[in-house]
């Protein structure tokens, strides 16, 4: 069994401004890979061996060519941990970020990944990443408001098969590493730091960047090795006599020391069932005790290559951290790893839990992979995933924004397959039934309950689909009368813009509500800065809530060509909308992703139909928004008098009958709402 964490040791030159106090050169020893240190009364000597030390001269570089076999590691699709650990003012943050002029090990990381990407000939590399800050046990998502440069605070859930994830994470594809400088430095900036005696900006919080690499093969696109990078700066335990905190200081700190301890608590744990035997159930490992501990729980347990890099503070009043920080290192690299190396040079995790194995619902006879395609391992941590049939079962694809960047590899997806009840689970759930003393006339009336409610869901699945269907149908028919024709000309797109008017005034609604029922064009004056499509009106003309509306209408519109799958047409209109809303992280993520799927790195993002959930009954005034209304409230069939009643007046204009123009407009509200709703998701 190999050692799961391996572990570097890095000593920071003295501070210029001589704030380390006395500094012996006796007190740290560096000789190789051995690193031997004095303890605080000058009388004992503690030695230690790790897989590599750098001492106060070594280099930035140096120090990342020592890390630089884990993210090769990564490209073969197994997950990295770097971890720095220290005390505060150690230089983990130096180590870790380091700053523009000294680079540290991110930004360089970065650097290699995109090196690698432009040497990839027959495949095709994408990279994409979270980021998180613990503070005070509490989890905030850096990236989650990019643009307003707000952390958002988010949830730790236990996935379906027990891993710990960040509900609703924000994970940023990357397109250039100057676009990572930009959006890193951004949320790098909103991380809580403060100034204490030991460190004049300390870091408060536990930071965990998380890269993800995708490394897509050309030629087979349903291949796909995705391997993560996780990079965490630990928040530095302090010894509050010497950091001179206030209150507010010591609560942080409190938070910081008990995450710390927690870790050390585990790391015991770890080596205590190691000598007992994994089987030992005796052994409690107290993951839950806090979020740094839950969130790398599946670090800590081996699933994935680990790096310990602790930072040392030369000294004589770091004495006795030095010691505790080395004294840590060694127990943490005698835990043990759970990937081996099989026969055929492939990992796999030598004592995956059950619920782990979860893999993908048993193939059809169509879905078998095709001969030319390498077989798909269950086992590995990484997936190389061969069927174009079946979905992806790695972790989530780059087209899915919102993930749980902590995630694991494996994760099982429900299909119509396992959906429903029965399946190759029936005999195995009837055999634990027999198990645990079920009745046989128990069991056949639970089958036949079983089987009924199967043909139920089938059938309510059938009606889904074949609304969905229809409804689809409505939609494109909307969009082939309503959305924006390039080609028209300035005059025809004058009358439209009358019509939107006239429409607004007639309907007693605002101006862009109404421009999505009859959307009105403008050539812009100028390029677009953005996008090549020349809709909407000149933005400098407008002010802040017209520019709102026309990103919101303009996002609406790239929707309904998102949905019938022209995603060329429709990125042209997110970008355009995007000049009217330049500060919309959403938006800005979901053009990216278009970006990467028009080029074939990533599947098409999917529209997420939110369904906003009303308390009052469905109404509509003058000021209702469509948007806040559900699917069902818009199906129910109205007459044109029941729309004026309740203040939508509606125009016979040229239609046959009432009925058919109530019919009208009830489509038009729909697609409206379906338009609304679109917006609600993506610029709210
Ligand atoms: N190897 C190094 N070379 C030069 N300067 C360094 C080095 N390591 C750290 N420093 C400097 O020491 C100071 C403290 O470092 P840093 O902020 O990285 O510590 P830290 O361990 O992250 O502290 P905290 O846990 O309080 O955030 C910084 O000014 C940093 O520039």
């Amino acid at each position: 069994m190999s050692k799961a964490i391996a572990c570097h040791v890095r000593v920071r030159p003295p501070a210029p401004d001589g704030n380390d106090c006395k500094i012996n050169d006796e007190d740290i020893k560096i000789e190789g890979n051995k690193i031997s240190a004095l303890n605080s009364q000058g009388d004992k000597r503690y030695h230690f061996e790790f897989e590599k030390c750098h001492d106060v001269n070594s280099t930035q570089e140096e120090v990342f060519d020592s890390i630089a076999p884990f993210i090769e590691q990564a490209y073969q699709g197994i997950n990295c941990t770097i971890f720095a650990y220290g005390v505060t003012g150690s230089g983990k943050t130096h180590t870790m970020q380091g700053d523009e002029e000294d680079p540290g090990i991110i930004p360089r990381i970065v650097n290699a990944v995109f090196q690698k990407r432009s040497q990839l000939k027959k495949s095709t590399l994408s990279l994409s990443f979270s980021y998180v800050e613990i503070l005070k046990d509490e989890v905030y998502d850096l990236l989650g408001s990019l643009g307003h440069y707000q952390p958002r605070k988010r949830d730790i859930r236990t996935s379906s098969d027990g891993q710990n994830i960040v509900a609703d994470l924000v994970v940023h594809p990357v397109e250039s590493e100057e676009q990572f400088t930009v959006q890193y430095d951004a949320a790098a900036k909103t991380r809580k730091t403060a100034s204490t005696k030991l460190n004049s900006s300390s870091s408060r919080s536990h930071a965990i960047l998380t890269l993800h690499i995708e490394i897509r093969n050309n030629e087979y696109p349903n291949q796909v090795r995705s391997g993560k990078i996780c990079l965490t700066d630990l928040a530095g335990s302090e010894n509050n006599n010497l950091t001179g905190n206030d209150r507010e200081r010591m609560r942080e700190s409190a938070a910081i020391n008990t995450s710390l301890t927690t870790l050390g608590k585990i790391v015991d744990a770890l080596n205590l069932k190691a000598q007992r035997g994994r089987a030992d159930s005796t052994v409690f490992v107290p993951y839950r005790e806090s979020k740094l501990t839950r969130l790398l729980q599946d670090a800590l347990e081996g699933h994935s290559q680990n790096l310990l890099i602790c930072c040392l503070a030369p000294g004589e009043k770091f004495a006795r951290d030095t010691i505790n920080t080395l004294q840590f290192a060694k127990k943490s690299t005698a835990v043990e790893n759970r990937l081996q190396v099989d026969g055929n040079g492939s990992r796999r995790l030598s004592q995956v839990p059950a619920r782990r194995l979860s893999g993908p619902p048993s193939r059809r006879p169509s879905q078998v992979p095709p001969p030319h395609a390498p077989r798909c391992d269950r086992l590995i941590p990484f997936r190389i995933h061969t069927d174009p049939n079946v979905p992806f079962m790695g972790r989530p694809s780059l087209g899915r924004p919102v993930l749980s960047a902590l995630a694991p590899n494996i994760k099982p997806v429900r299909t119509a397959g396992n959906r429903t009840a029965g399946g190759k689970n029936r005999g195995k759930a009837d055999k634990e039934n027999m198990a645990s003393g079920t009745s046989e006339g128990k069991l056949d009336r639970r089958k036949v309950a079983n089987r009924k409610s199967a043909t139920v869901t089938e059938k309510h699945t059938q009606q889904d689909d074949a609304e969905k269907a229809k409804e689809q149908q409505a939609q494109s028919d909307c969009l082939s009368d309503r959305l924006i024709d390039q080609d028209k000309q300035h005059t025809g797109a004058q009358e439209e813009n009358e019509a939107a008017q006239n429409l607004a005034q007639g309907a007693q609604m605002s101006l862009p509500q109404a421009a999505v029922f009859a959307p009105a064009i403008e050539p812009v004056s100028g390029p677009s800065p953005t996008g090549d499509d020349n809709v909407g009106p000149d933005i400098a003309s407008l002010n802040d809530e017209a520019r709102v509306n026309w990103g919101k209408t303009l996002v609406s519109h790239a929707r309904v060509y998102h949905q019938a799958g022209d995603l060329e047409r429709a990125l042209q209109l997110y970008k355009r909308a995007y000049d009217y809303v330049p500060q919309n992280h959403r938006l800005e993520r979901r053009i990216f992703e278009l970006e990467l799927s028009l080029k074939g790195m990533i599947s098409p993002p999917k529209l997420t139909s939110t369904s906003i959930r009303v308390k009052e009954p469905f109404k509509i005034t003058n000021d209702t928004d469509v948007g806040s209304m559900t699917p069902n409230d818009l199906k129910r069939p109205r007459s044109s008098s029941s729309y004026e009643r309740i203040g939508v007046k509606v125009t016979h204009a040229g239609e046959d009958d009432e009925r058919g123009a109530a019919k009208r407009v009830k489509e038009d509200v729909q697609c409206c709402a379906s338009r609304r709703l679109a917006i609600h998701d993506l610029v709210n």
